[in-house]
């Protein structure tokens, strides 16, 4: 993969994976764009963790394909990894570094800054509303703030894919605002994310799509219509 191509789209086709007995994913496919924001829902234990861990490497399908640009990737290389954000259930920091070491630490490993002053990880944890306390050590926050530095360490990257487990959770009604204008900044950027949540106000504020995953396949999907207000899409989103 060239250093400058776009990864983007990203797409799933026809996905499975079973644990033991159990057959989580029975042949799921999926295409997210730049610029969209889709959601994927799903009751708790649907598998939408899983189909997460199988698009960013953590874990391999039994059977399908992950690609990025058109092209099948089998396993998640150095150079796609870096272009891939995810934010996973439980924020995964170092206790002991400030939120703002914390950052900078995972962008030092990633080995890619972003030249975006607005993505530098003061500025960015700032826009998440830490500027106060980016010289704290993490493990004296909250599990709210914690989520912050975790969603700002994500952003930081400035991924071309954002892959986002439940990022609403955790987040009190203005650190929910803060993420919405930075998911659509994103995407009005050209990055691709896909999120879940079991948040449908939420949902219907941000997403462009939302896909319903249910007993291992896609069973349903919906798109914000031109000029379709809130309440309106969020009906559509609870009919699912
Ligand atoms: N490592 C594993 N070993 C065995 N079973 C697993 C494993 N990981 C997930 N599962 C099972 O796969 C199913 C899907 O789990 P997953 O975490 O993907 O669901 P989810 O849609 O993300 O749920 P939630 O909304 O509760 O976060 C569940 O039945 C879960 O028990």
């Amino acid at each position: 993969m060239s250093p400058s191509a776009s990864v983007l789209p990203v797409e799933l086709r026809q996905i499975r994976r079973r644990f033991g007995r159990k057959a989580v994913l029975r042949g799921v496919d999926l295409r997210v764009e730049s610029g969209e924001i889709v959601a994927l829902l799903g009751a708790n234990g649907a598998g939408k963790t899983t189909l997460f861990s199988i698009l960013v490497g953590l874990l391999q399908p039994d059977e399908g394909a992950r690609c990025f640009a058109g092209a099948v990737h089998e396993d998640i290389g150095v150079e796609l990894r870096r272009r891939l954000a995810w934010l996973a259930h439980s924020p995964q920091l170092y206790g002991l570094l400030s939120a703002r070491e914390n950052v900078e630490l995972f962008v030092e490993l990633a080995g890619h800054a972003s030249t975006k002053a607005e993505l530098e990880p003061t500025a960015v944890l700032t826009r998440l509303g830490l500027g106060e306390v980016v010289e704290r050590p993490v493990q004296t926050f909250s599990r709210g703030m914690a989520q912050r530095v975790a969603l700002a360490r994500a952003l930081a990257l400035e991924p071309e894919l954002l892959i986002l487990d439940e990022p609403f959770t955790a987040l009190d009604r203005s650190g929910r605002g803060l993420l919405a204008e930075l998911l659509r900044a994103e995407a009005k950027g050209g990055a691709a994310i896909l999120l879940s949540s079991h948040d449908l106000d939420m949902v219907a504020g941000v997403v462009d799509r939302a896909l319903m995953l249910d007993e291992g396949v896609i069973r349903s999907e919906v798109a914000r219509e031109p000029g379709e207000g809130v309440e309106a899409f969020r009906a559509k989103l609870a009919a699912m």
